[in-house]
């Protein structure tokens, strides 16, 4: 019997090549950069399933080019705001994502940038590279302190709690979150506070985005939102750069309304090289890296190769998004 047709719109680790090549008649993007809207459509065109990263557009035209034996769509990520749900949901065909395993590796990585840019560790690299640095100075580089500062979370999900965990546990801080429903378990193993966007927003010390990007979610991070918050915050995103409005951040940065911020995304991705937010000394930018460990990618293809099978089997997904 001839095998499922796929398309993996992008190399992933090596354990999960070899199990595609394995188990179907599989084609992987080969470059580093996305294959162009063209000829993702014409590569889909009568797969059973397509192994997709949030870079790809999936919507009507996309199921429409691969056919109606298309079975399932599985994304290579927790996030999949970039999938039309409901236009897949219509056709019948499942759509599954990697939740739970990238969780401590993206928290993780929203620490790191925190940490970072409280103690401006890019900067003081950057001034050693260029060779400026002739002596221990006293007021050199001098950065914010963690411990026991109030920390507030926008979405306290998954990454959102773990990363409070490191707050409330490691640095003794004050945890306020923002959030659609109340977590009381959280609130009583971290002390944390429910409180409105607004209010986090201005008894934060630093504020860091957890929430999926979704209708209501999407530019939150405003002019009005950065006017809102302490003239030395720190604003960290690792969740998606739609999520604050990038020429309103740039902004907020340049003009001393906020003091600093740490991103893993960006809005758009990659920035373009005349972007401001690159010339900004206070601004330290990861190219969405918050999953890149080698066992939570491996744990990643892990979910996604079985969502695919599972799915092309018609049978309930690992790991799905409805
Ligand atoms: N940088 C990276 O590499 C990386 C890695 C993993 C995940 N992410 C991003 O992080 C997001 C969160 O992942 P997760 O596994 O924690 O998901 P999750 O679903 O567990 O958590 C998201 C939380 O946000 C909440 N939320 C939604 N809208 C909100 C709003 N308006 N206000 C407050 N809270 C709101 C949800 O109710 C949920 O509790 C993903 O959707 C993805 O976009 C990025
Ligand atoms: O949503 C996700 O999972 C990240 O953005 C990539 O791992």
């Amino acid at each position: 019997m001839s095998q499922p047709k796929v398309f993996v719109t992008r190399k992933i680790v090596q354990a999960g090549i070899d199990r595609l090549q394995n188990e179907f008649d599989v084609e992987i993007w080969e470059d580093a950069t996305p294959p162009s809207r063209d000829v993702l459509l014409e590569k889909i065109r009568g797969c059973h399933g397509v192994l997709t990263m949030l870079s790809e557009k999936v919507d009507e035209e996309f199921i429409e080019a691969a056919g109606d034996q298309l079975k399932v769509i599985s994304q290579y990520a927790v996030g999949y705001n970039n999938i039309d749900v409901e236009a897949a949901k219509k056709r019948g065909i499942a759509v599954g994502n990697t939740p739970g395993v990238l969780t401590n590796a993206t928290a993780d990585m929203a620490f790191a940038l925190l940490i970072a840019a409280a103690r401006r560790l890019i900067e003081g690299d950057q001034y050693i590279h260029n060779g400026k640095w002739k002596s221990w100075e006293p007021l050199g580089h001098i950065g914010w302190d963690l411990e026991g500062k109030t920390v507030g979370i926008v979405g306290l999900g998954r990454i959102g709690e773990t990363f409070a965990k490191r707050c409330y546990g490691g640095w003794g801080m004050k945890v306020l979150y923002s959030s659609r429903s109340p977590k009381p378990e959280a609130e009583q193993k971290l002390s944390a506070e429910r409180v409105e966007f607004e209010e986090l927003l201005e008894r934060s010390d630093f504020v860091s985005v957890h929430c999926d990007m979704n209708e209501e979610t999407k530019g939150m991070f405003n002019a009005a939102a950065f006017e809102r918050m302490k003239n030395d915050a720190i604003f960290i995103n690792t969740a998606r750069g739609g999520i604050h409005v990038q020429p309103d951040l740039v902004q907020a940065l340049k003009t001393g309304q906020i003091g600093a911020a740490g991103l893993d995304v960006t809005d758009p991705e990659p920035p373009s090289l005349n972007d401001e937010i690159l010339q900004l000394s206070n601004c330290l930018i990861a190219p969405h890296i918050g999953s890149a460990t080698t066992s939570t990618r491996n744990a990643m293809a892990e979910i996604a190769i079985d969502n695919l099978a599972l799915g092309i089997d018609g049978k309930p997904l690992r790991c799905s998004v409805t």
